[in-house]
């Protein structure tokens, strides 16, 4: 089949590729003339494991090309999938202008039947706001052009997307004509190996669904960390407690490790604007509330750690920092609880010696003063132990599988007080303790 997929972001990069892997034609459009010089030298604007490959492979075979030519990718594909940015306004709804900007060119420049897909995620009624934009610039045009609208939410993670892709628990679909589901169906048949993999819905419940599973899974992370706190408290270990609450099926064992705090471009965003649809509604969302306070408090749990530590003044103080990224294997900063910890570090005098496997020139680029400049205070370095020389302790933020076992002699030898605070409960206590360090982690004595 024709596709087009418009916004060359992650998930757009990623539909793109894995479409074209399955044998559809697919034409990617962006804005951002970069990205699209970048894909077409044969490079990737993103850290993304394996999806440099399937991007190379496909469009050595001309199945997947690259543009910034807006007439071009209208004309392109019957199917448009919108997979641009839905960053959080400022009162925390989702700014819809740059579906609706994308809506309105395919309004204004097609020529043929189109299913337009929102894949972007969008709160409940975007559709019919995308399927006015095309009618009032087709009405504009004084043409009648057949088209429908749906719904495609996407629920790929980074670091693993395009196995999450290739290899959906389910894909939703929201829909509201018979030729558009049809299209759909065959488009997903390849991905959903059997047909209850392929969810079709109204579209307002596919919508909802995609904020609603994001919602879920930060509510456990946030009831998680709020635990940790109490197994400080009782004498309890939250890492047990998760493998026993974890071994009843009815709850299950994923997303319920207590950390530094949830981060990256969707938790944060997603829960604010379902917060936000809420009260538009009259609902206040008393939970939701309460999950993102606890996720707040939560990235600041290890400068808590700190100053109980060391007290409130940092002056003086170097701290090695191991990862950045909000999650491992990915250099993505955005939401990153590193950002709040080194913010705060720095406020409080102390110094930052900063590690991270990629997303070092990824945090080179984000963590800067109003100048450009590095913030004061904070260095990168090459390797994980050239943070340690000259620092007093280390502080652990993303779970990097090269972080899992370092030996804790060199540790105790090279850090200046021999204090590890982690925050991402890698590892044994008593392990780490038998080398003569002091550790702190989450939810744990
Ligand atoms: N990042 C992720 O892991 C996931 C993101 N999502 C959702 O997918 C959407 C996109 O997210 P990301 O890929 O992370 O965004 P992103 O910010 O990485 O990329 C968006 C891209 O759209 C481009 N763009 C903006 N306006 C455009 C226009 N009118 N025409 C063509 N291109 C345009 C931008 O230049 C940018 O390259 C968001 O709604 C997000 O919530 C959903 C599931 C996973
Ligand atoms: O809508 C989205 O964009 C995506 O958001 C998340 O994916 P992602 O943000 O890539 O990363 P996750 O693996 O979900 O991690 C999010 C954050 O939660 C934290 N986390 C995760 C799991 C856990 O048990 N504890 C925990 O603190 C991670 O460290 C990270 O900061 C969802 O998992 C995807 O299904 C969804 O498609």
């Amino acid at each position: 089949m024709k596709v087009t997929v418009i916004g060359t972001g992650y998930v757009g990069l990623v539909t793109g590729a894995c479409l074209a892997e399955m044998g559809n034609h697919v034409l990617c459009l962006d804005v951002d003339q970069r990205k699209i010089d970048i894909l077409n030298s044969g490079g990737i604007p993103i850290h993304e494991p394996g999806l440099q490959e399937v991007v190379r492979r496909n469009a050595a075979a001309g199945r997947l090309e690259f543009t910034t030519d807006i007439a071009h990718s209208v004309a392109h594909g019957t199917l448009q999938f919108i997979a641009v940015g839905t960053p959080p306004d400022e009162d925390g709804s989702a700014d819809l202008q740059y579906v609706l900007a994308a809506a309105r060119n395919i309004g204004r420049l097609m020529t043929d039947y189109k299913v337009v897909i929102d894949k972007s995620t969008v709160p409940v009624g975007t559709a019919d706001k995308v399927k006015a934009a095309i009618a009032e610039e087709l009405a504009a045009r004084g043409v009648d052009l057949e088209y429908s609208v749906a719904s495609n939410p996407e629920f790929l993670k980074e670091g693993a997307a395009v196995n999450d892709f290739m290899r959906p628990d389910r894909v939703v679909v929201g829909v509201e004509d018979e030729r558009a589901v049809l299209l759909l169906k065959a488009l997903y048949q390849p991905f959903t190996r059997n047909r209850e993999r392929l969810l079709v819905m109204d579209v307002r419940s596919a919508e909802f669904t995609k904020y609603a599973a994001n919602a879920m899974l930060a509510t456990r992370i946030s009831f998680m960390n709020e635990l940790s706190r109490l197994a400080e408290r009782l004498g309890a270990d939250i890492e047990l407690v998760r493998v026993g609450i974890g071994s009843d099926p009815r709850i299950g064992t994923s997303f319920l490790y207590a950390g530094a705090g949830y981060g990256g471009s969707c938790f944060p965003k997603d829960v604010k604007a379902l917060v936000r649809t809420s009260a538009e509604t009259g609902l206040p969302a008393v939970l939701l509330n309460a999950v993102e306070q606890v996720n707040d408090e939560q990235k600041l749990v290890l400068v808590d750690k700190l100053v109980k530590r060391y007290g409130e003044n940092l002056n003086g103080k170097t701290f090695a920092l191991w990862g950045l990224a909000f999650k491992p294997n990915t250099d993505d900063m955005r939401e990153a609880p590193s950002r709040v910890l080194i913010a705060e570090l720095l406020k409080r005098g102390a110094s930052v010696k900063a590690y991270d496997p990629v997303a070092t020139e990824e945090a080179k680029r984000v963590l800067v003063d109003a100048e450009g400049n590095t913030l004061a205070g904070l260095s990168f370095v090459e390797a994980a132990n050239d943070a340690l020389e000259g620092a007093n302790g280390l502080v652990i933020v993303t779970e990097w599988k090269e972080f899992r076992s370092p030996d804790f002699d060199t540790l105790a030898a090279t850090l200046k007080d021999k204090i590890v605070f982690d925050g991402r409960n890698l590892y044994e206590p008593a392990l780490v303790r038998a080398s003569g360090l002091e550790y702190h982690s989450i939810g744990r004595q």
